[in-house]
């Protein structure tokens, strides 16, 4: 069978969202860029993740011949607040015990540079967290170190497993990439 989708040159240094392109069976090759990932106080939520994912995707030379650069970019959202990735363990634990007992929104922004166009689009998942007690956070803070991670945490470890009583929307989105979004979009290219 012909693959009807087009080549992806993913950059992104996340083995997850590595890890669901390769699960969907989609052909790419992974291209890293630095990328200053600040964003102006005024936006929204959804813009701010829009904003960064664009950004992220105009540090490529926009003549890359028939790929398609995908970025993408997932913040956490409580009480209109952002919560990007801690900058220490004593951070993590603040934002999970912001998380604990309550709602929350994951928002994953995504930018497919097609032929110097700038496809854009992203998905909003809500995530509830049961009450979770101060030890099961430090330990998962200890052990697994959610630094690289929006919101301080894992929805694919431990804490997500044991702590998330259900999700609105889509789990993948909370991974780091909503991929039935993604697949409707790459076909539409
Ligand atoms: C909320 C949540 C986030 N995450 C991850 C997804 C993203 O990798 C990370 C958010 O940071 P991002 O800046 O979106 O991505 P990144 O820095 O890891 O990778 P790159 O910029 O190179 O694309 O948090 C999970 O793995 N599970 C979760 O449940």
């Amino acid at each position: 069978m012909n693959n009807p989708l087009p080549k992806i040159i993913l950059a992104s240094k996340s083995p997850r969202r590595q890890e669901l392109l390769r699960l969907m069976d989609i052909d790419f090759r992974i291209v890293l860029k630095e990328v200053d990932e600040s964003y102006p106080d005024h936006l929204s939520p959804e813009e701010v993740a829009l904003y960064i994912a664009t950004k992220k995707a105009e540090a490529f030379d926009e003549t890359i011949g028939d790929e398609v650069v995908l970025t993408a970019d997932t913040i956490v959202c409580i009480d209109g607040l952002i919560l990007g990735k801690p900058e220490t363990p004593e951070h993590a634990v603040e934002m999970l015990k912001m998380l604990s007992g309550r709602v929350h929104k994951v928002i994953t922004g995504v930018c497919l540079l097609h032929k110097h166009k700038y496809n854009k689009f992203f998905d909003v998942s809500e995530v509830f967290f049961r009450k979770l007690t101060d030890e099961e956070i430090t330990s998962y803070v200890e052990k697994y170190q959610p630094l690289d991670k929006a919101g301080s945490y894992g929805i694919q470890e431990r804490i997500g497993l044991i702590g998330i009583e259900r999700i609105n929307g889509s789990y993948t989105n909370v991974v780091g990439l909503p991929t039935e979004k993604l697949y409707q979009q790459l076909k539409n290219l």
